[in-house]
């Protein structure tokens, strides 16, 4: 997972290969308080690990249930099957829905004493017509905040009062349907000896999240009859039996930005499209009908019992006017398409959006502004006409070739045309749908990067939600930014670089690890160093077992990590990289570190030899004292004595060998910053460093918050 302040997207064009998703979230909630309900121990295989799965958990566990999370993806949960859970208990949710209100009718209706809480925006979230119908019924719930949200107590500390059950129970279904979802799995446990009706007021929004609960039900001993979506029956003698284990399906409205991303860019080149594990086409969730919206825009979808298969299909794609009502979160990701379509899309009936995670209709509104389109937004709908210009010029034509080996990937629409599009710093709002939604931006056809705030919103759903969309996609080398950050020894140069990266998200590259594993696999090998060598020692390092693994250097099985850093392993380096055929075998192993969403490279030639077309190159210096000082700390701090004078003898010798050898000598690119560092601490130096890597952005710093 991404954790950094913002994650920059450089442009992207094509896609291939696979995905395998996460868990659905809703039904993962679901049948985790459904297990938590019933008799028995239930095996979960297939589980979300997000952060509203791990709030209901932390809650089961504190209300009694054995939680065995010991399997990775499995967890087993031993219900508590008509026992009491334990109470009193305060209990938070987060900002999660799906665990906030079903819990909160279930608790009511198993007895006890329990305060729910979540955070702020959590507490603006409305429950008020939830809490309505368990009043209705007898239960006492206290409002702790503003009356109809959260926070909020349910006083049963006597055990569960009477319920007035002989009267059909009440519920809105236009706010949320999570609420007629809360009493659907929690009245089962009041429906021993009679039957319990529930009566929709209003027409019901979002029917197949209801869907989905009936199913779930089902799947654990309790079959609910309806009548037109708006009378619900849970028969007399229900009891919530475990099913002993239970699959989660892969969760649909993830499965949205993978859909549209087929839909939008090209594919590479020998391939067809992007295919999705884990999902298909008879999915019981209801934003598998999204596959019906992104065929409507061009979309070209085909699938199994548990995979799909996109494609790109009409291009531009065709602008549609929709009710999404039936698919309300993954309508989002058709406001992003829209950007990319031949005219104004109208997403309607979407009102559900003001009371999510965030505004959405008012923070969709926003943000597809920042990208050049223009948005009209309403009540209950949104209106989006993309970006001048990305309209007309349209990429390829269906069946056009997509970008070969040879030739770089193009941008997702036109080439070179004139384009509304503008660079943007999306904000998104705590909202994990949000993040991943624009980040389908990234692909339009003005070929600017686009810059997603607070990247670990997405922890909600999809925690590697931006590492499986690099793992698919595609863009010209020449796009995928670099920092190199050159320099003599013990600069700082790689305590810098991997702060850099870290910050930003990139990959970082320690190019002298390279020379220092080469030196060693050679006199490993009984190789002296030495011209007489050169041509076996090169043929080496072409063909390094190398691996870096959490910190690790692997050479072979071998873990070579401290063995590589001694001050011997860098005179060695220094020795082995004079030789030039080593230095040619071992430029396209650095290469392969270019990857998305970008690197900082540090070395001696990161910025002249290696990487000559980098945006940013810096050469990071400070005095021979300075230097030999730091390393002395260093090796100090590890446990190694060391001469002050030996030090500084053997780092000038060093950086005297590498700055008079023949080839890719150590000096500072013509275009490179100097920074010496002698006198600034380590936050000072990395921050001028992004200091200068923000100048080189085309989008403004983001206001905090
Ligand atoms: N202002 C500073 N900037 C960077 N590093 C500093 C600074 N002050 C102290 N140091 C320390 O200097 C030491 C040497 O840093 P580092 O190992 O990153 O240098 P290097 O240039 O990568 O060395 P080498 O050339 O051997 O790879 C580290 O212990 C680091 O913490
Ligand atoms: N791009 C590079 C990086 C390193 N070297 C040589 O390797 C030696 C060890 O490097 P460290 O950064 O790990 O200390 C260094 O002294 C250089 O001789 C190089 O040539 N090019």
């Amino acid at each position: 997972m991404y954790s950094t302040a913002f994650l920059d997207l450089p442009p992207m064009q094509a896609v291939s290969g696979e995905v395998h998703l996460p868990g659905s979230k809703s039904i993962s909630n679901r049948v985790l308080l459904l297990a938590a309900l019933s008799r028995g121990t239930t095996t979960v295989h297939d589980l979300l690990a997000s952060d509203d799965t791990r709030v209901m958990l932390d809650a089961l566990r504190q209300i009694g249930c054995v939680v065995d999370e010991t399997g990775g993806s499995t967890v087993c949960i031993t219900g508590l099957g008509g026992r009491a859970p334990l109470s009193p208990a305060k209990l938070f949710m987060g900002n999660a829905g799906t665990a906030m209100r079903p819990l909160t009718a279930a608790l009511a209706l198993l007895g006890g004493e329990f305060e729910l809480s979540g955070v702020p925006r959590m507490h603006e979230r409305p429950i008020g017509d939830l809490v309505d119908a368990l009043r209705q019924l007898g239960c006492q719930i206290d409002y702790l905040g503003n009356d109809g949200y959260p926070p909020l107590r349910i006083a049963h500390a006597q055990g569960v009062p009477a319920l007035a059950l002989s009267a059909p129970i009440r519920v809105r279904g236009d706010v949320s349907s999570q609420f007629l979802t809360a009493l659907l799995m929690a009245l089962p446990l009041a429906a021993a000896t009679q039957a319990v009706v529930i009566e929709v007021v209003g027409e019901l929004i979002s029917k197949p999240y209801i869907a989905i609960t009936l199913q779930l039900l089902a799947r654990f001993g309790i079959v609910v009859e309806h009548q037109n979506w708006q009378r619900f029956t849970i028969p007399a003698g229900s009891k919530y039996q475990s099913p002993g284990s239970i699959h989660v399906e892969a969760d649909a409205s993830s499965a949205s930005y993978f859909i549209a991303l087929g839909a939008i860019a090209s594919s590479a080149t020998g391939e067809k499209g992007i295919k999705i594990q884990g999902i298909g086409l008879d999915s019981i969730q209801g934003d598998i009908r999204f596959v019906e919206a992104a065929r409507a825009m061009g979309a070209v979808v085909t699938g199994g019992a548990n995979w799909l298969q996109i494609e790109r299909g009409a291009w531009p794609l065709q602008a549609i006017d929709l009710d999404c009502n039936h698919i309300p979160d993954a309508a989002m990701t058709l406001a992003v398409m829209a950007l990319y379509a031949n005219g104004t899309t109208t997403l309607r009936n979407i009102a559900s959006w003001r009371v999510k995670e965030t505004d959405r209709i008012a923070a969709m509104a926003t943000e597809l502004r920042k990208l050049g389109a223009t948005v009209e937004e309403g009540a209950d709908f949104i209106r989006i006409t993309p970006p001048a210009a990305s309209t007309s010029t349209a990429g390829p034509p269906q069946g056009a070739s997509a970008p070969s080996e040879d030739s770089e990937p193009r941008a997702a629409g036109s080439v070179g045309a004139p384009s509304g599009w503008k660079p943007a710093s999306i904000h998104t709002y705590d909202d994990h749908r949000v993040a991943m939604c624009f980040s389908l931006a990234a692909f339009n056809p003005a070929g600017l990067p686009v810059r997603i705030e607070d990247p670990k919103c997405v922890a909600k759903t999809f925690p590697d939600y931006f590492e499986a969309l690099f793992s698919v996609t595609q863009t010209a080398t020449d796009h995928i930014p670099v920092i190199c950050i050159d320099g003599p020894t013990a600069s700082g140069k790689g305590t810098v670089a991997a702060a850099v990266a870290q910050r930003l998200g990139y990959r970082f590259l320690d190019s002298g690890a390279m020379y220092r594993i080469t030196a060693l696999a050679a006199l490993r090998a009984g190789l002296a160093i030495d011209e007489g060598h050169e041509a076996r020692i090169a043929a080496m390092a072409q063909n390094l077992p190398v691996r870096f693994e959490g910190g690790k250097v692997l050479l072979g099985g071998d873990d070579v990590t401290d063995a590589i850093r001694t001050e011997e392993a860098g005179m060695n380096a220094s020795r082995v990289s004079a030789l030039p055929s080593v230095r040619t075998a071992l430029v396209q192993l650095q290469h392969s570190f270019r990857r998305l969403p970008g690197l900082v490279a540090d070395g001696r030639d990161m910025g002249t030899v290696i990487f000559p077309d980098a945006p940013l190159k810096v050469y990071l210096t400070a005095s021979a004292a300075c230097r030999a000082e730091r390393r002395h700390k260093q090796l100090i701090s590890k446990g190694f004595s060391a001469s002050i004078e030996d030090l500084r003898a053997d780092l000038e010798a060093r950086d005297a060998r590498d700055s008079t050898r023949s080839v890719a000598p150590l000096k500072p690119a013509q275009d490179a910053l100097v920074l010496d560092n002698s006198t600034l601490t380590i936050d000072e130096a990395v921050n001028q460093v992004l200091a200068w890597w923000q100048e080189r952005q085309p989008f403004a710093v983001s206001a905090p918050g």
